[in-house]
C-alpha cells in the first residue's frame, strides 16, 4: 500500500544574511507520510529547526532569511500561495521546545484555538471541545477540576500537553514539533512522548530530536541532515539497522555509544562536523 505524502519540500535551500551568510539548507528534498511521526535528527547546527520552521513559513517573521524551492502542503505550495500565512500556519502547527501558555486559565487556553478555528454553536460544545482536545493530551484527568485556575500553575511538563491542545484545537493538518521533551524531566517528558505516541495516527507530525532513542522509540520515518544537507530518509526500522549512507552509520554509532553511556550529547559531533559530507568513515568496529 502506497503512503500519501502529505508535506513535501521541493529544493528547499534557506540562507541567513547578516554578517556573513549562512548556508543553513542546501537544495533538500524530502517527504513526510501523512499520518506518520517523520524524527528530523542531525548533530547540532546541520539545520534541524531551520527545516522546520521552513515547513510553515516561521522564516517570514525574521529578517534577513532567504527561503528559495518550495514546500508543498497535499501537493500545492505554501510558498506560492495567496493563502495568508496565518491560515497556512493554522494548518501546519509549531510547537517550541520550551512551552508558553497563555495568561490565561486552562480552559481557555484550549478555548482559544476552539475559538480560531471557529468550528462550535454554543457553550456546550465549546465545552465539550476543550474536554475533547485535552483528552488527546491526557492531560484532562489531571486538570478537569481545575479548570479555571490560571495555566501558568500547571508544571512543564502539563503546560506542553496543554500547548500541545491549543495546537491541536485549530484543527491542523500537520504538527511541527521542535525538541518538545528536550527541556522536561523524564516521567513529565515520558508523558509527553506517550501523547505523540496516540496523535501520531491520526496527525502528520514531523518532530526535531537530538535523542537517538526518542528517535527509535516514537518515529516511524527518519530524516538524517549532515551540514544542511539531506543524508538520508527512511522508514525507522530500515535507518537503524540497515543504514544506506556511510554518513548514517557513523553518526548512529555514535550516538548509541554516547546514549548507552548516559550522555545524549552527540560525541561524533565535533569530529562529524569536521568532516567532508562525502568522505568515508572507518569501517565499524
Ligand atoms: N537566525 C540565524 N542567523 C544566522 N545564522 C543562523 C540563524 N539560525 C541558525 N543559524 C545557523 O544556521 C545553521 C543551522 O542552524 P539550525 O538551528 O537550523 O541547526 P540545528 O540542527 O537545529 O542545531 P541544534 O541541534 O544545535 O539546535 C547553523 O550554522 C546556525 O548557526
Amino acid at each position: 500500500m502506497s503512503q500519501q505524502i502529505a508535506l513535501r519540500t521541493d529544493d528547499l535551500a534557506v540562507t541567513y544574511t547578516g554578517n556573513r551568510n549562512v548556508e543553513a539548507l542546501k537544495g533538500v528534498d524530502v517527504e513526510f507520510p501523512e499520518n506518520r511521526l517523520t524524527a528530523i535528527i542531525g548533530p547540532s547546527g546541520c539545520g534541524k529547526s531551520t527545516l522546520l520552521k521552513s515547513l510553515n513559513r516561521l522564516h517570514d517573521i525574521q529578517s534577513n532569511v532567504d527561503v528559495s524551492g518550495d514546500v508543498l502542503l497535499e501537493g500545492r505550495s505554501i510558498y506560492d500561495t495567496d493563502e495568508p500565512a496565518p491560515e497556512i500556519r493554522r494548518r501546519i502547527g509549531y510547537v517550541p521546545q520550551t512551552p508558553t501558555p497563555l495568561p490565561l486559565s486552562i480552559y481557555e487556553n484550549v478555548a482559544y484555538g476552539v475559538k480560531i478555528h471557529g468550528d462550535y454553536e454554543s457553550k456546550s460544545d465549546l465545552d465539550d471541545l476543550v474536554e475533547s482536545y485535552l483528552r488527546k493530551v491526557n492531560l484532562w484527568e489531571e486538570v478537569r477540576d481545575r479548570l479555571e485556575t490560571p495555566a501558568a500553575e500547571l508544571s512543564t511538563g502539563q503546560i506542553q500537553r496543554l500547548c500541545l491542545a491549543r495546537s491541536l484545537a485549530v484543527e491542523p493538518d500537520v504538527l511541527l514539533c521542535d525538541e518538545v521533551t528536550s527541556a522536561l524531566d523524564p516521567i513529565s517528558a515520558e508523558r509527553v512522548e506517550e501523547t505523540l505516541e496516540s496523535l501520531k495516527t491520526e496527525y502528520t507530525i514531523v518532530m526535531v530530536t537530538h535523542s537517538m532513542d526518542q528517535a527509535r522509540r516514537l518515529a516511524d520515518e527518519v530524516v538524517f541532515l549532515y551540514l544542511g544537507e539531506l543524508v538520508e530518509s527512511n522508514d525507522t526500522r530500515s535507518f537503524f539497522e540497515n543504514p544506506q549512507r556511510e554518513r548514517t552509520r557513523s553518526f548512529v554509532r555514535g550516538h548509541t555509544i554516547a546514549e548507552t553511556d548516559g550522555d545524549e550529547t552527540n560525541e561524533n559531533d565535533a569530529e562529524a562536523e569536521s568532516e567532508p559530507a562525502d568522505e568515508p568513515v572507518p569501517a565499524e568496529r
